[in-house]
């Protein structure tokens, strides 16, 4: 598994994106090829929602592959509040990165999407035929709706003109370079952060929002990286494919995990006036791991890795402030 498929080979990759969680994940690991060289360019240098100056990117630094990492991300609360930006950017970013990838000769592209670009109800674990056959959770409708857009968008570039423009649908990452901030995070990072200050501060219970009993899978960082190049390597992937490890468990039992793992030894409470939002959310990874690859983080390995980060990054203060 895991081994690099036969491909056309990458000579200069945009990571857009990269000092997200995953974009700075992606360039840890291609850092190590000193085959591919690395372009990247900070919002300060090129605001990928703008399309004038993405284009320009484009045309003075003639990547030959992309990997769209770039994107409005954040979780349950953040999504909920602040749909116009979470529609109205992430179209802007997807529209900008692939038309300017095709006008430019790109060879090669992949866009990341999310695994809530499926229907609230759809049959678990998720096929990825399950796409546009139902109703979307209202909690990430605005931001689903943004990145069926650009996953859309990749698959008819695909079709009408012939170039390898092609999706990952991410199930819920984690990692170095995580969002900890207490309102807009997704619920792993806010659960490490909360868990760690209820230690520190000798708190007797930790309050974790919703019932606690919706289900979520979640992703090491590294590992989403290392699939992504795998993708990209591949000679015929699918127009998208789910990126997780197909298992999952309660929030409830994540939070048990999590305060183990801080060494917090309170009680864990729940908060039903916060939304839970989809009821449960696992990838069917059969088309991934016919593709030769599979994650090799597990969540006990991955959850002591994200404490270590989270603790050097809140001790050299560069926890993200939004
Ligand atoms: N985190 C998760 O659980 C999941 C993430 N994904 C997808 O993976 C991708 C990466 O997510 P993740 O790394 O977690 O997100 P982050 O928020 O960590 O990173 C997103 C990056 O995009 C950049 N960005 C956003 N808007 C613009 C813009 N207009 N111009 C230039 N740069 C911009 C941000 O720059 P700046 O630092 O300046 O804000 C940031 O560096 C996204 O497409 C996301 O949808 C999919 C499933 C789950
Ligand atoms: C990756 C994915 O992430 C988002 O979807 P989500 O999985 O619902 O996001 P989440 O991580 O914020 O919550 C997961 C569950 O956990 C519960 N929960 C408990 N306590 C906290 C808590 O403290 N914070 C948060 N955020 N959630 C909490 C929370 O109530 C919910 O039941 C999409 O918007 C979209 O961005 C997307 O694609």
């Amino acid at each position: 598994m895991n081994a690099a498929p036969s491909a056309p080979s990458i000579q200069r990759l945009f990571v857009a994106g990269h000092r997200g969680m995953v974009g700075d994940a992606i360039c840890r690991r291609v850092a190590a090829d000193p085959s591919i060289e690395l372009l990247t360019a900070g919002r300060e240098v090129v605001d990928l929602s703008d399309p004038q100056a993405v284009d320009q990117f484009y045309a003075d630094n003639r990547p030959d592959a992309v990997v769209v990492a770039a994107a409005k991300v954040g979780g349950i609360f953040a999504n909920s509040q602040y749909p116009v930006e979470f529609l109205s950017e992430n179209l802007k970013i997807a529209l900008n990165c692939v038309e300017s990838a095709y006008r430019h000769g790109v060879q090669r592209l992949l866009f990341l999407g999310s695994t809530c670009i499926y229907p609230r109800d759809a049959p678990q674990p998720l096929v990825e035929s399950a796409l546009l056959s139902g109703p979307l959770e209202t909690t990430n409708e605005a931001y689903a709706i943004a990145k069926i857009a650009g996953l859309k968008l990749c698959q008819y570039y695909r079709q009408q003109y012939g170039v390898m423009f092609h999706s990952a649908m991410p199930t819920n990452l984690y990692g170095p370079g995580d969002n900890y901030h207490p309102e807009n995070s997704h619920v792993l990072p806010a659960l490490l952060r909360r868990f760690h200050e209820a230690k520190e501060e000798g708190l007797p219970s930790v309050t974790i929002w919703g019932s606690g009993s919706p289900r979520r899978e979640f992703l090491y960082v590294d590992d989403l990286a290392s699939a992504a190049m795998h993708l990209l390597s591949a000679s015929d992937p699918p127009d998208w494919v789910n990126v997780g490890t197909g298992e999952d468990l309660t929030i409830l039992e994540l939070a048990e995990k999590i305060a183990a793992v801080v060494g917090y030894q309170g009680q864990i409470e729940t908060d039903p006036s916060k939304p839970d939002g989809t009821p449960r959310k696992v990838t069917d990874v059969t088309q991934l791991h016919a593709l030769g690859w599979r994650h090799e983080v597990e969540l006990a390995q991955g959850l002591q890795q994200a404490y270590a980060s989270f603790l050097k990054e809140n001790a050299q203060s560069t926890l993200r402030q939004a």
